[in-house]
């Protein structure tokens, strides 16, 4: 069984659609990540797949169940560690933990946060007031609220948003550490080296729609094939309009003329047999950064 099905869904907010028919599949046990600039749905996504959210149509399944008519079902399943954190800051670590692990149903709550407080590394700091804490401190006392009660679906939204370097990495391990216990994570983040090191599959989301998806691995191979090409300035209007006769597809970008490994080759030939100036030619290089600007990009000209 899939752990999230999301079929066809699509979200309006009064005139405005905001997903347009999204469609993805997560598996059990897995980091999945959903990649998209701001505004892009990821948000009004994770709230329709956490049941604050209903969506305008299509399906969505949680561990086989519809969260419209197994809502609560739903929702024991799973935690939300929300961009808005929750946390009390006139409270200590420790009473905002006991306070939610009540909430949840915890039968051991002593032992529930010592044995998080443990793994996450909180001890030292965990009966100081939450207004005192740093930033990563905050994301790991997070983190810990969001693994109270055991869940088996952890939703992380933007985890590592404003934490220093070295935190970032004892988050990224505590993620992994989630998945190797066999927890299934969904993870949005604005970083791409984030979702490169951490996802086991990642989705680009872009006005609404996923526009790709994939491993990392996969995902970069498949974009590894772009190729950036420059003609000389006076040669741009032939270049285009050569291309265009050919019929071979590319987008214009800051840096010239984007073209997949498929057409650069006839692109190129096409531009040297018409006498255009090719001022560079060479293969992109290969980062989820590339990636996503071509991503957006694509989608931007398909829309236009
Ligand atoms: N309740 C609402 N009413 C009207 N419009 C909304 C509402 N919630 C979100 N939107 C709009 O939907 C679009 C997508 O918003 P969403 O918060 O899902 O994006 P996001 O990808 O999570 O962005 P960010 O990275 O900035 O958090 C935006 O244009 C936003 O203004």
């Amino acid at each position: 069984m899939k752990a999230i099905v999301v079929k066809g869904v699509t979200k309006d907010f009064g005139a405005l659609p905001v997903l347009k028919g999204v469609n993805l599949e997560v598996e059990q046990g897995e980091i999945f990540t959903l990649l998209g600039a701001n505004g892009a749905g990821k948000s009004t996504l994770i709230n329709i797949l956490t049941t604050l959210s209903q969506p305008t149509a299509g399906t969505v399944a949680i561990m086989g169940l519809d969260p419209r008519t197994a809502g609560n079902q739903v929702r024991r399943l799973m935690s939300l560690n929300a961009q808005a954190t929750t946390l009390d800051g006139e409270f200590t670590g420790a009473e905002n933990l006991s306070l939610i692990a009540r909430l949840r149903g915890v039968k051991d709550v002593p032992a529930e946060i010592n044995g998080l407080a443990q793994r996450l590394d909180l001890t030292s700091f965990l009966n100081r007031k939450v207004k005192t804490y740093s930033g990563g401190m905050r994301r790991r006392l997070d983190l810990a609220m969001s693994l109270l009660g055991n869940p088996q679906l952890i939703f992380l939204d933007e985890p590592t948003t404003g934490v220093d370097p070295q935190n970032r990495l004892a988050l990224w391990q505590m993620i992994r550490e989630l998945r190797d216990a066999g927890k299934t994570v969904f993870l949005t983040t604005q970083y791409l080296d984030e979702a490169d090191a951490l996802s086991d599959h990642i989705a680009f989301i872009h006005d609404g729609v996923i526009v790709k998806s994939g491993t990392p691995a996969a995902i970069k191979q498949r974009v590894t094939a772009t190729y950036t090409l420059q003609v000389a300035p006076a040669d741009e209007a032939v270049a285009t309009a050569t291309l265009g006769a050919a019929g071979i597809a590319f987008a214009p970008t800051e840096h010239g003329l984007s073209l997949t490994a498929k057409q650069a080759e006839p692109a190129l030939t096409a531009l040297l047999d018409a006498g255009v100036t090719v001022t560079h030619y060479d293969q992109d290089e290969t980062d989820l950064e590339s990636v996503f600007l071509n991503v957006t990009k694509e989608a931007a000209h398909a829309n236009l």
